[in-house]
């Protein structure tokens, strides 16, 4: 187990009718097996301990005040921070009134983190538009997170989402916006903007002395020199040339069907996609239990399994807790400053 010296990991409930809880359950009961570093759970102690009798897990839980009572209780119990808000124990069944503890365990979180009685958050999957739905006005975690910060701090951040995984790590360049939206987002400044924050946190925060970022192209063989779609040419390649000019290891815009065979990946660390499936699919498909999601830019440390709520499945045991526990590793791996592949696992 990590030195009890490190201030415990947080992490947020999520959505609490999807696996989040069974997941992080999972973890917990196999924490000695697999030296996991010392966390907590922000989330309704009733509703975890229902979820952990039907999943059939010996695991007893332990209610702490303050972050720093994790580490004492972590050997035996799993710490709880309990919420003000309520949560039911219904899994697969969404819930409007959850949506109030899903955002406060998110929001405790960072707070956590940002004053160090935590060393990072780990947040598990949250259902968008049943956040959505309650009023949540934020695309997701990464966004909210990054809005949070900037309250608390007083300075605003720029936040990046990471896909990472031990064969590819992946940054989407837009997110969560509709296809159809994509090229109108899409600007040499913001091409520029979110490769200097990946360079950045690489060095700083992920032991990558100097970064490779490929960049990919938008349209079929990165617009096949114009004919098939113009972004390519007239927004990309000046990004690149850009990023280029100020010592940055960037190349492209390379075709992006070709750019993920095993050969291709040995020559960039991230690859900087244009839309969200163009680094999605790949990541999710060569290691969808491996990959780790984690917010670049921000005063605060941020991991994440890469896969959603899975309502399907929750409270079944069917979840497999790897890319939870990739996550909570990543979260501990820079937190501990240790130069590190970026792949928790
Ligand atoms: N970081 C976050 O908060 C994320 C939230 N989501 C949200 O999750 C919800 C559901 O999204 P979906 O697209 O259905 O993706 P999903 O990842 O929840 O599920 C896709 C499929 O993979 C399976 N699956 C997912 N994780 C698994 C695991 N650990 N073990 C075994 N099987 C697993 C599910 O059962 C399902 O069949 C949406 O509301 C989405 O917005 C999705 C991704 C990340
Ligand atoms: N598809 C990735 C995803 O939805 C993660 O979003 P976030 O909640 O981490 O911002």
């Amino acid at each position: 187990m990590t030195s009890g010296a490190m201030a415990p990991l947080a992490v947020s409930i999520g959505e609490p009718s999807g696996i989040g809880p069974d997941v992080a359950l999972q973890a917990f009961a196999a924490r000695h097996e697999l030296g996991l570093p010392i966390f907590f759970m922000l989330a309704d102690p009733a509703m975890l301990s229902s979820r952990t009798k039907s999943l059939g897990l010996d695991i007893v839980l332990s209610e702490i005040g303050q972050p720093e009572g994790a580490g004492g209780v972590f050997p035996t119990a799993l710490p709880v921070l309990p919420l003000s808000a309520r949560h039911r124990d219904e899994p697969g069944r969404i819930a409007p009134e959850n949506a109030a503890g899903t955002i406060e365990a998110i929001e405790r979180g960072v707070d956590f983190a940002l004053t160090g009685a935590a060393s990072a958050l780990v947040t598990a999957p949250i259902d968008k538009k049943a956040l959505y739905d309650a009023g949540f006005r934020h695309p997701g975690h990464t966004e909210f997170i990054a809005e949070l910060a900037a309250r608390r701090t007083g300075h605003p951040s720029r936040p990046v989402m990471l896909l990472t995984g031990p064969e590819l790590s992946c940054v989407p360049v837009t997110i969560h916006i509709p296809i159809a939206d994509v090229p109108r987002a899409l600007s040499k400044e913001l091409i520029v903007e979110t490769a200097r924050i990946t360079d950045a946190d690489y060095r700083a925060r992920l032991g990558v002395e100097r970064p490779r970022l490929a960049i990919s192209g938008l349209n079929p063989h990165a617009g096949e020199k114009g004919v098939i779609g113009r972004e390519d040419e007239e927004i990309i390649r000046p990004a690149v040339e850009a990023l280029r000019s100020e010592g940055i290891d960037a190349f492209g815009p390379l075709p992006a069907d070709t750019m993920f065979h095993p050969e291709a990946r040995e020559r960039y660390d991230v690859a900087l996609c244009m839309y969200h499936d163009q680094a999605l699919i790949p990541a999710k498909t060569l290691a969808f239990d491996q990959t780790v999601n984690c917010t670049l830019g921000l005063p605060l440390i941020r991991t994440s399994p890469d896969h959603g709520t899975a309502s399907d499945i929750a409270g079944t045991g069917k979840a497999r807790p790897q890319s939870f526990v990739a996550a909570l590793r990543l979260a501990a791996r820079m937190a501990a400053g240790a130069p590190a592949s970026p792949s928790g696992s």
